[in-house]
């Protein structure tokens, strides 16, 4: 699998606020998109998924596997969210229908991408609630999201989008909502399941202290431009820009102390 982002730009009314952004994600790669809040990544990730808000329009490319994602069809790019490339969001209260079962979340993609019957569709949900260390799986899927704490919503969340076992994850933020113990359970989890299915990763966040975590290159954007793309392990020790300087500043801040460093 490989995602290729060459001079990506995304307008909205008028205002350009993506300005060429290029980066590639190879097979089993565990990208970092990271910058301050507005710097574009949010709208980055959604272009990849043919999610863009009305009024927003995207120029220049998004290779997926050889294929061209800006101008698919949005037909073509249903059959492509949540099979091959998934995306979990930072708040999962809002990610989460609170009408339906978790389990029949769990399950949608399933039941949309691979036809199966009702039945199967909620074995799959309970082996996938299990698969992300969900509590006591037979019983949750039958649970409602506002019976569930913030850490089991987010693991749903996670259920939901490696469901179809997508080659690529997409996830913007999705520890920032949570306590920080939970965050670094989430963290953990997101790192075991992307290891074992050698699955790629793009993950968005504005911490370098979390991306140091989780991924082992990182893209750092300002106002809708790359300004450094390295191996994360250099933008810990040598990082070359003002954003990335003051990334590390801020996280050194909160008495974390990246490895590698004394
Ligand atoms: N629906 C929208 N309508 C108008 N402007 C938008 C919309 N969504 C984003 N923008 C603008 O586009 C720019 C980039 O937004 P984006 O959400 O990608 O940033 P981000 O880096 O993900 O920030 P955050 O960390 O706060 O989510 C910002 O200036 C933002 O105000």
């Amino acid at each position: 699998m490989s995602l290729q982002v060459r001079d990506l730009t995304i307008e909205i009314a008028g205002r350009r606020v993506v300005d060429g952004i290029s980066f590639e994600v190879a097979g089993s790669q565990r990208m970092g998109l990271i910058g301050e809040s507005g710097s574009g990544k949010s709208l980055t990730a959604l272009a990849v998924l043919g999610l863009l808000p009305d009024g927003a329009t995207a120029g220049g490319s998004i290779r997926w596997n050889d294929r061209e994602l800006i101008g698919l069809p949005d037909r073509e790019l249903a059959d492509i969210r949540g099979d091959e490339i998934g995306i979990v969001f930072q708040e999962p209260r809002t990610a989460l229908n609170p009408i339906r079962t978790v389990g029949r979340q769990i399950a949608e993609a399933v039941r949309i991408h691979e036809h199966v019957s009702r039945r199967a569709a909620r074995e799959r949900a309970v082996a996938e609630a299990a698969r992300v260390h969900l509590p006591d799986p037979e019983r949750i899927v039958d649970r409602y999201p506002h019976q569930l704490s913030g850490g089991q919503r987010q693991r749903v969340a996670i259920a939901m989008a490696l469901a179809c076992r997508p080659r690529l994850l997409i996830a913007d933020e999705p520890t920032t909502a949570l306590d920080v113990t939970i965050q670094a359970e989430i963290l953990e989890l997101l790192q075991s399941l992307v290891d074992d299915d050698g699955m790629s990763l793009v993950f968005i966040t504005h911490d370098l202290a979390v991306l140091s975590k989780i991924a082992d290159h990182g893209v750092v954007l300002e106002h809708g431009h790359v300004v450094e793309s390295a191996p994360v392990r250099r933008l810990l020790t040598e990082p070359a820009s003002p954003v990335t300087q003051g990334s590390l500043r801020d996280a050194t801040a909160t008495l974390w102390k990246p490895e590698g460093r004394s």
